[in-house]
């Protein structure tokens, strides 16, 4: 296939909300044998192993969970970041970007310090953001350091289109794509159930209505509890599945650009075709002309605080 470390070793960094739902998720579907916990509260982590153990039992199939430290990842397949700070009710995603730079320094610093040759996966915030420092911190090549993306947008929009049609969200296809932020869009243009295009049964006014509850969803969770994780953790076990089963199926992630939808050097949601590979090939979807323009507006969100924070 290629040089990347073979196997299904999941080394987890970050074990708080979401951190530990995507390790129940992990182990509740059997998506990998083997997953070790890191966190910077070492207390934690151990607490977090010790209550999963408790659950292999019950588990689908086998898998070890244990502590561990950095030094863990030089054989892993795959390192899963959602350290680093999280929003406050009224805080965007974007209000975290220099905290959770300067910690994704060291993070992705000691994993590579540990002779790691596998795929990163980031989940922290803002994640189109880290993603990108991850892919420079590291070195890697671009098709292996993947963001969640839109992931949980998509899910999100999925879901409420099941909900307005009566209809499982699995048989509702559709994407958000750009930023996993404000700036984000539905491409209702090819939004579709069993290939019946969904954009001429509701008004534009349903579909802003829709658009909205999607892109503030995370805001409307954590004022009410704080946080939010059981979604994205759902996402992240989706896409490690794709991963390490070598299922190439298409998932909007945060996928490097390089030419598609004419633009490049940003991370960003758009569809793409996942494997053992990592990201094997973006799907370039068509736009409608309104869509071309929201999408180049996110790509420029996110460039501009690119450009602020690493200038050429
Ligand atoms: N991509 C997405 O769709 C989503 C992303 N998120 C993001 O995920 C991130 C984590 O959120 P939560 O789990 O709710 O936060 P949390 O505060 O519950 O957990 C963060 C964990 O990171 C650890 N940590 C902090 N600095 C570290 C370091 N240098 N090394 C190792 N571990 C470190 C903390 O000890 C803590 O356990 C946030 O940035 C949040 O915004 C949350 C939901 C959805
Ligand atoms: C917190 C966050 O990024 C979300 O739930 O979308």
């Amino acid at each position: 296939m290629m040089n990347v470390t073979p196997g299904s070793k999941v080394v987890l960094i970050g074990t708080g909300a979401v951190g530990s739902s995507y390790a129940y998720a992990l182990m509740n579907q059997g998506i990998c044998d083997e997953l070790v916990l890191v966190d910077l509260n070492q207390e934690k982590a151990r607490g977090d192993v010790m209550d999963l153990d408790h659950g292999i039992v019950y588990a689908p199939s086998s898998i070890q969970i244990r502590f561990g430290s950095y030094q863990d990842c030089h054989d892993a397949a795959l390192v899963v970041i959602c350290a680093g700070a999280a929003q406050k009710p009224g805080e965007t995603r974007l209000d975290l970007v220099t905290k959770n730079v300067k910690i994704f320094d060291s993070i992705v610093t000691s994993v590579m310090d540990s002779g790691f040759n596998g795929i990163f996966l980031v989940a922290t915030n803002p994640v189109d953001i880290l993603t990108y420092a991850t892919r420079k911190f590291s070195g890697l090549p671009k098709e292996r350091v993947i963001g969640s993306g839109t992931i949980l947008d998509s899910a999100r929009f999925r879901y409420l289109l099941g909900e307005e049609f009566e209809t499982a969200p699995t048989s509702v296809h559709g994407y958000i794509i750009g930023e996993h932020g404000d700036s984000q869009l539905p491409v209702w243009s090819s939004a579709n159930i069993s290939g019946t295009p969904i954009a001429p049964k509701l008004t534009e006014e349903r579909k802003e209505e829709i658009s909205t509850q999607v892109r503030e969803a995370a805001y409307k969770i954590i004022e009410s509890k704080g946080a939010t994780f059981y979604g994205i953790a759902m996402g992240l076990a989706k896409i490690t599945r794709a991963i390490l089963k070598n299922e190439n199926v298409v998932l909007p992630v945060g996928a490097m650009l390089n030419g598609e939808f004419g633009h490049e050097d940003v991370y960003i949601g758009v569809p793409a075709v996942i494997n053992r590979t990592g990201v094997k090939k973006i799907v370039e979807l068509s736009l409608d002309e309104k869509e071309q323009g929201q999408f180049a507006q996110s790509v420029k969100t996110l460039k501009d605080i690119q450009a602020a924070l690493w200038k050429k």
